[in-house]
């Protein structure tokens, strides 16, 4: 059992953010049994019988907060992090990123880029993943066997497609459909606590009705999770009702897929109609916002505030390599800065997001996009106990200037210009992994243990 106790902030909903000082919270196997805020510790540590050194009080400068979920990344693409942002999307993926993913039926080097992408998306903070791998069965294996062994709770979706891609990089229909089958039995069969597969058709154009319609049998056979993309750029949106005859529009070729569910996000949704988001409303589906990605090939400028007010689960994702940066940090200030520019074109009664917004949808939102809201994404007894600890003295050498702020100021601060140097503890069902996170990256450097392979 573990007791932690100081300063915590957490999302009970969208409009309800919580500044608790002096909270206890008792963490067993886990799991979060207690939580009082204005507590005195003492008295729960004996009532708890917790000893000593199982007790953590944060410092002044320091608080606690959810672990933040990036509900949308491509593991592979981090090798691209940072290039090849001069063209959108159906350009960008032909030049860039299917022969990236290409590579990775090399067992070694999706081992060396996997690791990396696993341990440094936890030391940004990031303690649940939903992650885009490739095609390749073997490796998408892999970053599931590596999330479980560096200790991040992650969704891994082995990709599918089997029309419309390069001849190197696709999948003919009925391999495709035996390889998702025995990638989902056998991660299952690993029986990993923390670790799911994710049926992961690309997107319309890369797939045909058939395959996505054999897909969505599997999700509902094995109840997993689905993932794939929508709406995201104009030319895309054009092609994709152009090769699926019959439907209406985008969201009609997953539905008439039976794509569409509960356990269902999508990633981007920028160019939905008020039908397209009636129908995700009726489905339950959720949406994964990703807001430097659409920034940086280019894609458009997402109305997150349209898809709520709709009433859909609307999460952060980074989308690298669309996007630049693993951080989820940054993925919330480009979501402020894009709703802003959004809001000069609207009403004056238009609210952008703001801080607060965003911080829900790192941590609360993010759980209920990826259907997970009852398990984690805030700090309830009978909840994961997925948690930073993050210390504002790591961010700016002039504390006193941030502890004479507002706690509501000191919150807002740290999400503008914060950084992975400030989450000084991260926490994945009760187990701290930060520091093991760095440790498999410092024996990379160094080029121990497993064996390595030259990275572009
Ligand atoms: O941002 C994106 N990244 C991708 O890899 C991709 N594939 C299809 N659609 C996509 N969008």
């Amino acid at each position: 059992m573990k007791l932690f106790y100081g300063l915590v902030i957490h999302s009970k909903s969208i409009d309800d953010l919580r500044f608790l000082p002096n909270t206890a919270l008792v963490v067993d196997h886990g799991k979060i049994v207690f939580i009082e805020d204005n507590a005195d510790v003492d008295k729960i540590q004996q009532q708890h019988q917790i000893s000593a050194e199982n007790v953590i009080v944060l410092k002044e400068n320091e608080f606690l907060m959810p672990g933040m979920i990036d509900t949308h990344i491509h593991a592979p693409q981090y090798v691209n992090a940072g290039f090849g942002l001069d063209l959108p999307l159906l350009g960008w993926l032909n030049k860039y990123t299917f022969p990236t993913e290409s590579r990775f039926s090399d067992l070694n080097f999706a081992d060396e880029v996997y690791t990396r992408v696993v341990a440094n998306t936890l030391s940004n903070g990031t303690t649940t993943a939903m992650y885009f791998a490739t095609i390749h069965k073997e490796s998408a294996l892999l970053l599931g066997d590596i999330a479980h062994q560096i200790g991040q709770r992650a969704f891994v979706g082995k990709v599918s497609m089997d029309q419309n891609s390069p001849d190197y990089y696709i999948e003919e229909k009925s391999s495709a459909i035996k390889e998702i089958e025995d990638f989902i039995v056998t991660l299952q069969s690993k029986k990993y606590p923390n670790v799911q597969p994710v049926i992961t058709p690309r997107f319309a154009i890369t797939c045909s009705m058939d395959l996505m319609k054999n897909l969505s049998q599997l999700a509902a056979k094995y109840d997993v999770n689905i993932q794939t993309h929508v709406s995201e750029n104009p030319a895309e949106c054009e092609v994709a009702v152009s090769l699926h005859e019959g439907c209406r529009d985008y969201v009609d070729i997953y539905a008439q897929a039976n794509l569409l569910t509960a356990k269902t996000i999508l990633a981007h949704g920028i160019y939905l109609s008020d039908k397209e988001l009636e129908v995700l409303h009726k489905y339950q589906t959720s949406i994964s916002h990703c807001p430097n990605s659409n920034c940086s090939i280019r894609s458009g400028m997402c109305d997150v505030r349209r898809l709520m007010t709709q009433g859909l689960h609307v999460g952060l994702g980074t989308d690298v390599s669309g996007g630049f940066s693993p951080s989820i940090l940054d993925a919330m200030r480009f979501a402020i800065t894009v709703s802003n520019l959004l809001s000069l074109s609207k009403s004056e009664d238009y609210k952008p997001l703001n801080y607060k917004d965003v911080f829900f949808m790192s941590t609360l939102g993010g759980a209920q996009a990826l259907g997970i809201g009852d398990k984690i994404g805030n700090f309830e007894v009978g909840k994961d106990f997925d948690a930073l600890v993050i210390n504002l003295a790591q961010t700016d050498g002039n504390l006193e200037l941030w502890l004479n702020e507002s706690i509501e100021n000191r919150l807002s601060k740290w999400i503008h210009l914060g950084d992975d140097r400030s989450i000084s503890r991260v926490y994945v069902h009760g187990v701290e992994v930060k520091e093991g996170a760095s440790n498999v990256l410092r024996v990379k450097r160094l080029g121990g243990k497993r064996k390595s392979t030259e990275i572009n």
